[in-house]
């Protein structure tokens, strides 16, 4: 059912991805184009507890299933919360042969389906003409990107793939209707609620919430490997929409400074929202270009709480660099990003590199920086902690634990203790420590300021 690539229409994009390690690039595509199969809820420990969380999960999967999935815990990262795909519980062929309408989303919309998403109306392309309120139909994603909104016929495409059946929430007016003028009210609400789709992954939606957020595992692992702790002075260079900045206020039990910067001014309103709901009161946000966050010429700051951005040189305890990449990581990719270039591809490293530059001299001697992306290129990836090695004697690799996750790739500017140090979820292992780790493209590397 799933492509071979996502790049089937860009094979020089294609090519760039793993430019030392071609022959594992087959294998590497085949799996971005299909769905990681564990759902994750990070859970708030200022909120909450794990094992009340849990139930809260387990009571919504059994009104939903009669054999409801199993949820798990993972030991060395205790908010974690993890659900296993379902068992069917319909006949997909029988649906295929019995059901006669067809409500068709795009190739975005149709991943997030298959990892447990129901259609909100402004993913709705094409739905039937009389379909009605509460009608079952087959969901299928365009990945042809050919499909116009508010088509109203069958939408026949040999680049159509089948992802589930749902249940009709919304008439076609109120999805189309008056709204499809760019002077509108963007539209709200569940347009076709998933009833299962191809993927297994339980239909339950988001449940996030004040006492946990949905989130990728790779994603809570990379801030367990920056540990931060209550007291520390913690720079969140990349921080937009503010995941992982809540995740390390609410690790240090929100004592101590968080700065979390992001160059794009509605992002910071919209993180400003979430840490006033979540009353973090650690967080401060600012919308600062990252790449001049350090100033040789500012004194070192004593009073209890920093001032504005830029800082001076050895102000923080820890620094995360989460940061902005080409997101192929971001599974299943049923079709690349249709803008990305190779010299888009390749603008990353350097705004990686400048960001780099401007994190170590922030950083205190001691201090821990962990870099991450969500991707899944070498440059990106291993190429960029060969370049920091180099270019800062005083940045030295350290294992980037807890280590869930697969190894860095051969053939690159590491050595062999080196890529054993990063984290590449990829090509990782099926299992840690007993539990299936079947998650999104994301690599972590983090190191240690010496002087
Ligand atoms: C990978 S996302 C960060 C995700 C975030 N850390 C989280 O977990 O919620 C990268 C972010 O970097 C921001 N960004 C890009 N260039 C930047 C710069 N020069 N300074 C600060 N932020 C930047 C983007 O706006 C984007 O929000």
């Amino acid at each position: 059912m799933y492509p071979k690539s996502p790049f089937l229409r860009n094979p020089l994009v294609e090519s760039q991805i793993l430019q030392r390690n071609p022959s594992q690039l087959e294998e590497l595509m085949s799996w971005l184009c299909k769905v990681p199969t564990i759902t994750t809820y990070r859970v708030n420990s200022l909120r909450t507890t794990v094992p009340a969380f849990k139930q809260k999960l387990q009571e919504i999967l059994h009104e939903r299933y009669t054999q409801p999935p199993k949820v798990y815990e993972i030991p060395s990262i205790p908010e974690v919360l993890c659900i296993l795909p379902t068992s069917f519980s319909v006949d997909m062929k029988q649906k295929q042969s019995d059901l006669q309408r067809e409500v068709v989303v795009d190739s975005c919309c149709g991943a997030a389906l298959l990892r447990g998403a129901h259609i909100y109306a402004p993913g709705v392309l094409a739905m039937e003409a009389g379909t009605k309120i509460n009608e079952e139909v087959l969901v299928y994603a365009d990945l042809a990107g050919k499909c116009k909104q508010g088509t109203n016929i069958r939408y026949d495409s040999l680049d159509k793939i089948f992802l589930g059946v749902g249940v009709v929430r919304m008439q076609r007016h109120q999805i189309f209707g008056p709204t499809m003028s760019s002077t509108a009210e963007p539209l709200k609400g569940i347009a076709v609620e998933m009833i299962e789709t191809m993927s297994g992954v339980p239909t339950i939606g988001d449940l996030s919430c004040k006492e946990a957020l949905l989130q990728n595992l790779p994603s809570i692992v990379c801030v367990r490997v920056l540990n931060p702790q209550p007291g520390e002075r913690v720079l969140d260079m990349c921080a937009a929409p503010g995941n992982k900045t809540t995740h390390i206020a609410e690790l240090m039990g929100d004592k101590g400074e968080v700065i979390a910067l992001d160059k794009v001014a509605n992002k910071i309103s919209g993180m400003l929202v979430k840490i006033t709901n979540l009353a973090l009161k650690s967080i401060r946000a600012y919308n600062f270009d990252a790449t001049k966050a350090f100033c040789a010429d500012k004194e070192a700051e004593d009073n209890e709480c920093l001032g504005m951005p830029p800082f001076a040189a050895n102000t923080f305890d820890k620094i995360l660099l989460d940061a902005p990449c080409s997101a192929l990581g971001n599974r299943p990719l049923l079709v690349g990003p249709p803008n990305m270039s190779q010299r888009m591809l390749q603008s990353y490293p350097k705004v990686q590199r400048k960001l780099f530059s401007a994190a170590v001299p922030l950083l205190k001697p001691n201090g821990v920086l962990v870099y991450s992306t969500c991707t899944v290129t070498e440059e990106e990836n291993e190429g960029m902690v060969a370049w920091v090695l180099e270019k800062f004697p005083q940045m030295r690799l350290v294992p980037a634990t807890p280590h869930l996750g697969g190894i860095g790739l051969e053939q690159t500017a590491l050595s062999d203790v080196e890529r054993q140090y990063v984290q590449r979820f990829g090509q990782q292992p099926k299992e840690f420590e007993g539990i299936p780790i079947d998650t999104v493209g994301f690599f972590i590397a983090k190191f240690i300021k010496e002087y």
